[in-house]
């Protein structure tokens, strides 16, 4: 199977769904390539709206496979190991559509850079979620820190990343996080959730998008999320990010 996959909608909308259930969906390097591949090619015009998901009822995204982010290397080897998906990110965010993160289940690390590059999250209330890059002696790797900042306030995004702890649904809520919470996971036209946003017309949601776009500085973005990978590519060679993924093979018996 496919580990990523495309289906548009007839009545307008496109679902990218992240499809590697048993290992949570986690992004593997050919999961960023994938990623990429679809965003170049995406045919915005015909669309109103994108949502990214996961397969399954567990995972929306565990973040970095760490089968293949991780091994000994240099700073830079890091940063070159990380920029794709950071390109991935950036993309996502900068889609002259809206986007939706439909957050199916549990979301760790870079799970929620992805789920903070799209406009919306409506999330699960079966999960729990957590920007955990903290525990793991490194900071957010692909430029998601500074799409947090973007999307709520200032003092909630740094006191998550600081504490790196995970929530529930209500905590996200209450800070702004997601919009919506899912209790019908199936993602279809005759969705609730997705009725207001198939009830407007292709120019409204793409003139809308642009309105939000022109409030963000997209240049500052791009230079931000670059500087947040160099930052993080530095704290890759640290002990404390070695010792915490040794933790994670031992327990994974890998
Ligand atoms: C690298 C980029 C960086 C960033 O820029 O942000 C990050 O993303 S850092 C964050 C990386 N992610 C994690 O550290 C989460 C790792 N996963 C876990 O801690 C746990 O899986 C879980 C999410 C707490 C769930 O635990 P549990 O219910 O016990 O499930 P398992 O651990 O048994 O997982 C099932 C299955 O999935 C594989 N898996 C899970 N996460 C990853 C991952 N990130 N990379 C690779 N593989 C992952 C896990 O190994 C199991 O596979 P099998 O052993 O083959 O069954």
């Amino acid at each position: 199977m496919p580990k990523v996959l495309y289906d548009v909608s007839p009545d307008g909308y496109a679902v990218i769904t992240i499809n590697r259930p048993d290992k949570l969906n986690a992004i593997s390097l050919s999961v960023v390539s994938k990623l990429n591949d679809i965003l170049d090619h995406i045919n915005v015009e015909s669309l109103k709206f994108l949502i990214i998901t996961g397969a399954g009822s567990r995972s929306f995204c565990a973040g970095g496979d760490l089968n293949d982010f991780h091994g000994e290397m240099s700073a830079d080897e890091a940063y070159n190991l990380l920029k794709p998906m950071q390109e991935v990110l950036y993309k996502l965010a900068t889609l002259p559509i809206p986007t939706i993160a439909w957050m199916n289940g549990l979301a760790r690390g870079g799970g929620l850079e992805i789920a903070s590059a799209c406009d919306f999250r409506f999330a699960t209330n079966a999960a729990n979620y957590g920007f955990i890059q903290g525990q793991l002696g490194i900071s957010t790797g692909w430029g998601g820190g500074t799409l947090l900042y973007e999307r709520i306030h200032p003092q909630q995004a740094f006191q998550w990343m600081i504490e790196a702890d995970v929530k529930d649904v209500q905590e996200l809520k209450e800070i702004g996080f997601i919009q919506k919470i899912i209790t019908e996971e199936t993602i279809s036209s005759q969705h609730e959730l997705l009725a207001p946003f198939l009830n407007r017309s292709f120019d409204q949601m793409t003139l809308w998008k642009q309105q939000r776009l022109s409030k963000m500085s997209l240049d500052s973005l791009a230079i931000q999320m670059d500087n947040e990978v160099k930052a993080c590519s530095q704290l890759w060679v640290s002990e404390e990010h070695k010792e915490a993924l040794k933790q994670f093979f031992n327990k994974n018996n890998k």
